[in-house]
């Protein structure tokens, strides 16, 4: 394939080069007159050998790191050659059919194995990895030691729950660039050793559930970034000092041998648990916030993550490229070590002449190629404007008032994580940002052009709409007010903080905060539900399950039942806090919760019921229904998804970041009117059991941010996620697919250097519009676009910005408006 593709590349770079050469050559008569011909013809010459250069070159450096190959076969065989999806189809990891294994152009980044029956050990292979960014192998029953030698690259080990055996390695050290690592649930032994001086870019460990013993060592203390430490369930000893200075939000010392003071500063951790432990008296053994009972919802980090496991039982929606496969039964795993090892090392060292004979004559013939050509040009550029180049003006929008002022928040730190109480949402006052105030007469407009028209066939044809005609839609409902909070009770919020200063109020049991959202018992759901039976079942994701409910009126509700890891360690008030800050959430491009159940430890969530699926089936599972997904009602789908975020940054008080924002988060009513799901679960994605996940499936599937990687995320990652939906919509392709080659499966890498020529991008748009797009608005979405998937957060858009240019496109499209200008 890659020699045949190769080849026509090479066929096609003949005959236009060549067809160049000839009507040049005609040219070149005319120059001759002004004695140019000769070196023209010579130039072309060169430029042809320069382009079969370069070809060659790049065919030679798409190829997969042998390094790298070698590495993962001996993985694989140090593993038991399991058999796994995909692998040793081809000799190539990187070929896209090796599930599990995410790859950028020419190196493995990422390797997601978690819940694959996989037995065997890690083997001595990892250093060998040259760009190894994660390595999950979590919940297997992998054995044997932790290798001592580890790909420096890493950013997240997770190895939890397996069978692993000694100590933890003090090659730690030299990982400089960790931010998580999951070691729990294993048979770790003997003392931690003194490697974390150079660890500081981690935020989450997790050791707990192992054999350790001993004092924490001193470079624990130069964990600068580390807001998450669970070392419960171990037989760790001496006291916690080396604790006090970190920046922890959730520390579990829980059931060890930990004795001396506690540290008075560790009181202030959010969560902090320390019960088993023999601490003397010196300091509150058990004080009022160190609590078994934290007000605060856990953001543990790692108990064990089970999902989504590589292999899952098949869901009805989403097709998670790493997830959906069945394993087969025999091994058929890639070769294994000692034959690729030579080969490998043999194929790189060619690699590397050619790649610098290449790249010797390219320079050579380009430096001739330059002192021949210099004065030519500067002629040529004066006639220019024969390509009709679509710019791209970089963006000078305001940033100011930006309310996180541009300041990227970790993990731990971030909104989500501790904001401020939030008022009920009748007392809210819708509010625009200061720099971009927006007229009532735009404020109507909004909600009117992202309800999307009815859906049916005939095309919405934009530039008919008369703006001024349209009428505001009614305000979403409210709900009746909630009774008056009793005195102790804390009001609606986005995630409760206990109050830092008062560590009695901690120790209270407090009553279980009011909540107007209705509350339907497990006995009823059963029964909308049919005992939530399989016909039901809409679709699962990282919190839980989703079935469809009928109610006795033949309404019908969805139902999220959210998994018990998920759960497991929310208290009974914290989940009413949680279910009333949704309740507060409400927008008409928000999925609204329509009441919530907590019983028998159970815990689920009822939402009104989208008709039409999600934005992603739409575009990428039915072919029907795409037909129905003209550019208008794209743009209304677009300006409803755009409203729905804005809303949640800059509506909401305090902001909320989705975390979460993707095609299949967003779901269509009847109308095919856009409401944004999941809403206000950033703070259980951010607990323990599904953390680590919600980052690398976002960056998995490509919507994640690049900041995403150092775990950060912001509402500017929110912008990123929204500009690769928005990608998804116009070109209908999938943010991330595996089918396609290896420089198109990730969307945005592929789209966006396009977006700034206006012919590429006709060569994108999707095929099933037929062509029926304005190309003005093309144009000027696919700016937008390009300012929301900008690599630095900072530069990206406010979602506020975004909303009032999709407004201003629709209006330049509309012929009323224009016909005033
Ligand atoms: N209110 C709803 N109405 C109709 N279908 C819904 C609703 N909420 C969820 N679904 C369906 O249930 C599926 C599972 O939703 P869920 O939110 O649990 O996971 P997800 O969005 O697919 O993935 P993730 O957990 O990563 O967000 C969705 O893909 C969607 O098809």
């Amino acid at each position: 394939m890659a020699i045949c593709k190769y080849w026509k590349c090479m066929y096609w770079l003949c005959r236009v080069l060549l067809k160049r050469k000839s009507r040049l050559k005609k040219r070149g008569n005319t120059l001759d007159q002004m004695g140019g011909k000769r070196s023209v013809l010579c130039f072309l010459n060169l430029e042809i050998l320069l382009g079969f250069l370069l070809i060659f070159a790049v065919q030679l450096s798409d190829e997969t790191d042998p390094g790298d190959v070698t590495a993962i076969n001996a993985l694989h065989a140090a593993l038991g050659s399991p058999s796994l999806p995909g692998w040793g189809i081809s000799a190539d990891p990187c070929d896209g059919q090796w599930q599990g294994v995410i790859c950028n152009e020419t190196n493995i980044l990422s390797i997601q194995l978690n819940v694959a029956n996989l037995a065997g050990e890690l083997g001595d292979s990892l250093a060998s990895f040259s760009s190894l960014k994660t390595i999950d192998l979590s919940n297997n029953h992998i054995g044997g030691t932790i290798p001592s030698n580890l790909p420096v690259t890493l950013q997240n080990i997770f190895l939890s729950d397996n069978d692993l055996t000694g100590s933890i390695p003090s090659s730690l050290s030299s990982l400089s660039q960790l931010s998580a690592m999951s070691l729990n649930g294993n048979k770790l032994s003997g003392e931690i050793s003194d490697s974390f001086q150079g660890l500081t870019a981690l935020v989450n460990l997790d050791l707990s559930s192992n054999s350790l013993s001993g004092a924490l060592p001193s470079s624990v203390g130069n964990l600068s970034s580390l807001t998450t430490l669970h070392l419960q369930n171990n037989q760790l000893s001496g006291t916690l000092d080396v604790l006090q200075d970190l920046p922890l939000a959730d520390l579990n010392v829980e059931n060890n041998l930990f004795n001396g003071p506690i540290p008075q500063k560790l009181f202030s951790i959010p969560t902090f648990k320390n019960t088993g432990n023999p601490f003397n008296s010196v300091a509150p053994l058990s004080p009022p916030n160190s609590s078994v009972a934290p007000l605060s919802p856990p953001t543990s980090f790692a108990r064990p993550p089970p999902g989504p496991p590589f292999f899952k039982p098949p869901s009805s929606t989403q097709t998670p490229p790493t997830s959906e496969r069945k394993p087969g039964k025999q091994a058929d795993g890639p070769s294994t070590t000692a034959e690729p090892s030579s080969k490998g090392s043999k194929k790189s060292i060619k690699r590397v002449v050619w790649i610098s004979i290449v790249a010797v004559l390219s320079f050579i013939i380009l430096v001739i190629a330059i002192l021949l050509f210099l004065p030519r040009c500067f002629r040529e550029r004066q006639d220019s404007n024969w390509s009709r180049r679509h710019e791209i003006a970089p963006y000078v929008g305001s940033r100011e008032n930006r309310r996180d002022n541009g300041l990227l928040v970790l993990p731990g730190h971030d909104v989500e994580k501790a904001p401020p109480p939030v008022r009920p949402k009748e007392e809210q006052q819708p509010r625009r940002p200061a720099h971009t105030p927006m007229p009532q007469h735009d404020q109507e407009n909004v909600q009117n052009l992202s309800a999307v028209p009815k859906k049916d066939t005939s095309e919405i044809n934009l530039s008919r709409i008369d703006i001024d005609l349209l009428v505001p839609p009614p305000p979403p409902p409210l709900h009746s007010p909630p009774p008056p909070p009793p005195p102790l009770q804390e009001g609606v919020i986005v995630k409760p903080i206990p109050p830092a200063d008062n560590t009695a109020m901690k120790f209270l049991t407090r009553p279980l905060p009011l909540t107007s959202v209705r509350s339907y018992t497990i006995a009823s759901l059963q029964q909308y539900t049919n005992s939530f039976s399989q016909d039901n079942l809409i679709g699962s994701g990282m919190l839980g399950t989703v079935y469809r409910a009928e109610l006795p009126d033949g309404k019908l509700l969805a139902v999220k039942k959210l998994d018990r890891r998920v759960t497991n360690q929310q208290k009974d008030d914290e989940f009413l806090d949680l279910v009333n800050n949704i309740d507060g959430i409400r927008h008409a491009n928000v999925v609204e919760l329509m009441g919530y159940c907590s019983e028998h430890g159970q815990r689920l969530l009822v939402y009104e019921y989208c008709s039409s699926g999600t934005l992603q089936d739409a575009l990428h599972s039915d072919d029907e229904f795409k037909k129905q997904l003209s550019w208008d009602t794209r743009i209304r789908m677009a300006l409803g998804a755009a409203r729905g975020l804005e809303y949640l940054h800059e509506v909401c008080e305090p902001p909320i970041i989705h975390r979460n924002f993707k095609s299949v988060n967003l779901l269509l009513d009847d109308e095919l009117a856009v409401h944004v799901s999941d809403c206000g679960l950033a703070s259980l994605i951010s607990s323990g059991a599904v953390s680590q996940l919600s980052g690398q499936l976002l960056t998995t599937y490509g919507y994640g941010a690049p900041e995403f990687e150092l775990g950060i995320y912001t509402s500017q990652s929110d912008v990123y996620s929204f500009g690769v939906v928005m990608l998804e919509l116009i070109t209908g392709r999938m943010s991330y697919d595996r089918t396609r080659s290896r420089g198109e499966q990730f969307l945005v890498r592929w789209a966006i250097l396009q977006l700034h020529d206006i012919d590429s991008l006709t060569r994108m748009v999707d095929p099933s519009l037929k062509g029926k797009y304005p190309l003005k608005s093309l144009s000027h979405f696919a700016d937008i676009i390009s300012r929301c998937v900008q690599p630095e957060p900072e530069f990206r858009p406010q979602m506020s910005e975004v909303v009032q240019d999709i407004i201003q496109m629709i209006r330049r499209e509309s012929p009323s408006r224009s016909d005033e200008e």
